[in-house]
């Protein structure tokens, strides 16, 4: 029997173990499984080299909890151990004393491992034992330590090929002593681990996930089946990219679109990370790209740093170059399924197109390859165009003077129908932009789009929405539209009104309320808050009432003798106008529906 003596140059490295290396204690569960794992593994790629291993298909990991005893316990029939090498590799570590120890874990070496694997099962144990036997024909070895500075190791009777790791649960972790509690850990740690794992007599894990198996072998049923299996209550996923690659770095996944409501945000850290089948987190933000946080699925790397810090994450290359294979990747998909099925392209555009603008905003080559297919729908007739199509079927009519297309849109058919219907009778093609996102979309397309402007509906009259500078003369002399500009220009302060004399078309509306397109879109800027947004959503509204001069009303208006009533018909006119805008309220509602009772009875 060895009994050995830590070399302690500091004190040993358990107190520091249990206090600082992971906040998260439940990991130690992970750690042993895959250190399990590791062994079977192994067994099995020697047994494939020809190395006289035995019989290996009785593979399997057991875990038992013993709640009476407070034990719980790891047992796989990998490699094993012999005693020198549980000398060199349990022993030698961990008693080089507190300081080495550290500096070794803080090695970039360790970059890419899980960390300390073994070692992790003291932050739960007063106790660990351990059995393991060789696959060598060597005989079985005993080792305990009890997390003081002695450990115990000695040769054993051992039938059975592999380790069996008994933690004895201290105190303070008396939660890992609940079957249910273990049960959820590994659910959570091994559920697509590659070697059968059993607890209380089931088997845990599906060790064949879809995403270590090759596209062409798997139906797009095993694709949905497997989504039910992440996410057993969400609706199927519109569509799946399976990645696959191994240079320059290991990579491999499914990651699936799901269908988007409104409630977006409550979608987002669905995916989770794995490092060969272990799972490690779901938290990606470093690795996949924001605007693809709102996609589901799962991404196994081995390349991937999982024991450093987030801020280092960040400049890793490795990581780098991941998020740009997966930005690339969904682009191409997107791109395929345009090509191929265009018309399911479409159909499933109200959730494609988050993901779409989203990407295109916030990053440049997901820009230049979005540009070929985003698509717009044509709020009328539902027709959907890319940029370029849009391009191509206003070219003619909704070129302005300095020659920017102009993209006319809606955000809200209803309401703004009158204005739909204008625009539909100069045959201009309005585009439905109605999302919570498409605000911001605009704005920064218009930065990155050249020769391209976009143009609420109701931004302007009709006949201004492209700014072409020609306008027909108002029939109207100078005196009468003064008199005019002063009848309409009312005492309330509620919004801001600019009153202008037009010579429009005898049959346009009399009266049009418009909100010039940069005033609103700052204070629908200011309703979303951020920034300077208190400021401009305080502001109160802009509009530009526009009086056609030529409409033949305004010929009896004019010469209207009793004030009063000249007044009160100007008065409604402009109201029928803010109405059309959704501007008038309150006071000034009540006031306009009195007088136009008034009017009629006059
Ligand atoms: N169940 C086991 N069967 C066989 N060997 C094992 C087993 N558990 C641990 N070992 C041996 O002990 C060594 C140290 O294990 P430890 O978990 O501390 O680190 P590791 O697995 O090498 O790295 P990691 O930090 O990624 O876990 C392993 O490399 C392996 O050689």
């Amino acid at each position: 029997m060895q009994k050995g003596q830590i070399r302690v140059e500091t004190e040993n490295i358990f107190p520091i173990i249990k206090k600082f290396l992971y906040s998260d204690h439940e990991i130690f569960l992970r750690e042993l499984v895959s250190n399990a794992v590791d062994a079977s593994q192994k067994l099995k790629t020697l047994a494939s080299n020809g190395e006289p291993t035995g019989d290996i298909s009785d593979m399997r990991i057991d875990i038992v909890l013993d709640a009476t005893e407070k034990t719980l316990s790891v047992i796989d029939r990998g490699v094993g151990m012999t005693q020198d090498e549980v000398d060199k590799y349990i022993n030698q570590v961990a008693f080089s004393g507190a300081e080495e120890f550290m500096n070794k874990y803080k090695d970039a070496n360790i970059i890419g491992h899980f960390g300390l694997g073994f070692y992790s099962s003291f932050m739960v144990s007063d106790k660990v034992e351990m059995y393991t036997k060789s696959y060598k024909d060597e005989s079985g070895v005993y080792w305990s330590c009890d997390g003081s500075p002695e450990f115990e190791l000695y040769a054993v009777d051992k039938a059975d090929r592999g380790t069996k790791i008994v933690m004895h649960i201290n105190e303070d972790s008396k939660e890992f002593l609940e079957a249910d509690r273990i049960g959820k850990m590994l659910e959570k740690f091994c559920k697509f681990l590659p070697v059968p794992i059993f607890y209380e007599d089931k088997q845990i894990n599906n060790t064949n996930p879809i995403w270590t198996k090759k596209p062409a072998d798997l139906t797009t049923e095993d694709y949905q089946n497997f989504y039910k299996e992440l996410y057993p209550y969400s609706e199927t996923p519109l569509f799946w990219i399976h990645l696959n690659v191994d240079y320059p770095f290991n990579l491999t996944g499914v990651l699936y679109f799901p269908k988007i409501k409104q409630s977006y945000e409550i979608q987002k850290d669905k995916i989770q990370l794995y490092s060969n089948q272990v799972f490690v987190t779901d938290e990606v933000k470093e690795i996949v790209p924001e605007f693809l946080m709102l996609m589901h699925g799962v991404i196994d790397s081995p390349d991937i740093p999982l024991n450093v810090s987030r801020s280092y994450l960040q400049g890793d290359p490795n990581v780098k170059k991941i998020n740009s294979y997966i930005t690339k990747k969904v682009a191409d998909k997107l791109e395929e399924i345009f090509r191929n099925e265009r018309p399911a392209f479409e159909e499933k555009w109200e959730s494609l197109g988050l993901f779409v603008k989203y990407g295109m905003m916030t990053d440049d080559k997901f820009l230049e390859k979005a540009n070929k297919f985003l698509v717009m729908q044509d709020a009328v007739s539902g027709t959907f165009y890319t940029l370029e199509e849009y391009k191509l079927a206003t070219e003619v009519l909704q070129k302005n003077k300095e020659g920017k297309q102009v993209i006319l849109y809606t955000t809200d058919m209803v309401q703004q129908d009158a204005y739909l219907q204008a625009c539909a009778a100069k045959d201009y093609k309005v585009i439905k932009l109605d999302t919570l996102i498409d605000a911001a979309f605009i704005s920064n397309m218009e930065m990155k789009w050249e020769g391209v402007h976009f143009v609420r509906v109701d931004a302007d009259i009709v006949d201004n929405l492209i700014d072409k500078q020609e306008h027909d003369a108002s029939v109207l002399s100078k005196e009468e539209e003064e008199k005019l500009k002063e009848l309409f220009t009312p005492e309330t302060k509620a919004v801001n009104v600019t009153v202008e004399i037009k010579g429009l078309s005898a049959d346009t509306a009399p009266v049009i309320a418009t909100r010039p397109e940069f005033m609103r879109r700052m204070k629908d800027m200011g309703a979303a808050g951020g920034g300077m947004a208190a400021f401009y959503a305080n502001m109160p509204d802009e509009v530009t009432l526009t009086v056609n001069g030529n409409h033949p009303l305004y010929q009896t208006l004019l010469k209207e003798e009793n004030a009063d009533k000249q007044q009160k018909q100007v008065k409604t006119l402009a109201d029928l106008a803010l109405l059309s805008q959704g501007l008038l309220k309150g006071n000034d509602l009540t006031a306009f529906i009195n007088r136009s009772v008034d009017l009629m009875q006059a």
